[in-house]
């Protein structure tokens, strides 16, 4: 761990950042801890083993749990698996669970943990660049329901996370890119720095043997870092992490998870940009640099589905909403958030046909 950054999360846990850290994972666990389930993709096990390998050599009795991959693993079916494995393994409120996977594995496997005899330890060990600069720290949980995404859901802090940036090289490309979106959302809502890092060498930020890739992943994880330590339960100030996620949401929902959550939050971000700028919050060079910096790493920008209807229903459901009235982040300007509350229908739908476009 001698070249691992470590960025501390209020005064609850570290997020550590660096390479060959999978064996390091018992250090995080904290005292007391003998039995730790390792839950895992089924298409991910070689990691999980690793860990899993390590933690049993340390003394604990370590176990695999195998989920299905992707959005597939946010249900209360899969859950209620994971409980049932608990149970019969004999799990206590000294024993320890350890995500390891992607955003969608460490929220399954931090919802398991905050509901399992009402909270245990988690460790996080995300497997990909979205995992590691958003989905992993912070403590919100959840999984999804038929009527939209992380629906159901707690907020439990990891008691670490370990962010070993070897195992980003098998992560497919398209997952790499889809990543960079939170990346960006970071430098949009609070530090321009990454902004101008992605918009120096976009072809290297697609690459997980970019050159800036630890700067960027440390830099997102302080963004985030900062913003949970103040405000955990998303009183006020947490809203700001949800930049893009309103429509984001929607996308991934009407179309059935088919889109990444990355991609679908890249043209969230797009839409709320030009909401703020119908709106008289934003000017028009900066949702030109959201629409410019995004496309530059190979995300989208727009979307074609025609679902209008459909996608006001789904926005409606999101957790900004406060009674029937929407809520939006928006930006005033360059790292300064705001909100935009209640637009109405013709400003929604004027935005939506400028991502639409046309
Ligand atoms: N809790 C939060 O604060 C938070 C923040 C952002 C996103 N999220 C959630 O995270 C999820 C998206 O996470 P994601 O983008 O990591 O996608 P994901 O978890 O669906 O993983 C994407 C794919 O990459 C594969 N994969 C993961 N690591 C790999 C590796 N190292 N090598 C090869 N393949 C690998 C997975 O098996 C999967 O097929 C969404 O459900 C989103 O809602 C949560
Ligand atoms: O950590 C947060 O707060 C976020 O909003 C981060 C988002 O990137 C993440 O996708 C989160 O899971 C969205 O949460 P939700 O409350 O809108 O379900
Ligand atoms: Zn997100």
């Amino acid at each position: 761990m001698s070249d691992a950054t470590t960025i501390r999360v209020g005064d609850d846990y570290d997020v550590v950042i660096g390479r060959d850290l999978l064996s390091e994972v018992g250090g995080l666990l904290g005292d007391g801890v003998e039995r730790v389930l390792v839950v895992h993709s089924a298409a991910l096990s070689g990691f999980a083993e690793s860990v899993a390998d390590s933690l049993l050599r340390q003394g604990y009795a370590a176990s695999l749990a195998a989920v299905p991959d992707a959005e597939a693993a946010k249900t209360a079916g899969v859950a209620s698996r994971l409980w049932a494995q608990l149970g019969q393994a004999g799990f206590t409120r000294s024993d320890a669970i350890v995500g390891v996977g992607g955003g969608a594995v460490t929220d399954l496997a931090g919802f398991v943990a905050a509901t399992w005899l009402r909270g245990v330890r988690v460790v996080h060990v995300p497997t990909t660049l979205l995992g590691m600069v958003d989905a992993a720290v912070g403590g919100k949980t959840g999984i999804n329901t038929s009527e939209g995404k992380n629906l159901v859901g707690a907020f439990h802090a990891p008691a670490g996370v370990l962010c070993d940036l070897d195992v980003l090289a098998t992560l497919p490309h398209a997952d790499l890119v889809a990543g960079l979106a939170e990346v960006i959302k970071a430098g949009f809502i609070a530090d321009p720095e990454i902004l101008e890092l992605v918009e120096a060498d976009p072809v290297g930020a697609r690459r997980a043997d970019n050159r800036h890739l630890r700067e960027l992943v440390e830099r997102a994880v302080r963004v985030k870092a900062d913003v949970v330590s103040a405000d955990l339960k998303e009183a006020s100030l947490r809203e700001i992490l949800n930049y893009g996620h309103t429509f984001g949401h929607a996308i991934e929902q009407v179309e059935h998870f088919s889109w990444r959550h990355g991609e679908a939050v890249s043209v969230g971000m797009v839409y709320v940009a030009e909401l703020a700028r119908l709106s008289g919050h934003a000017d028009d060079g900066l949702v030109a640099r959201h629409r410019d910096v995004l496309t530059s790493v190979g995300l989208p920008t727009t979307y074609r589905g025609d679902r209008w209807e459909d996608l006001l229903t789904a926005m409606r459901r999101d957790k900004k909403s406060r009674g029937s009235t929407l809520r939006f982040v928006v930006l005033d300007g360059l790292a300064r958030p705001n909100r935009l509350v209640g637009p109405s229908d013709d400003l929604l739908r004027g935005a939506y046909t400028l991502v639409a476009g046309g």
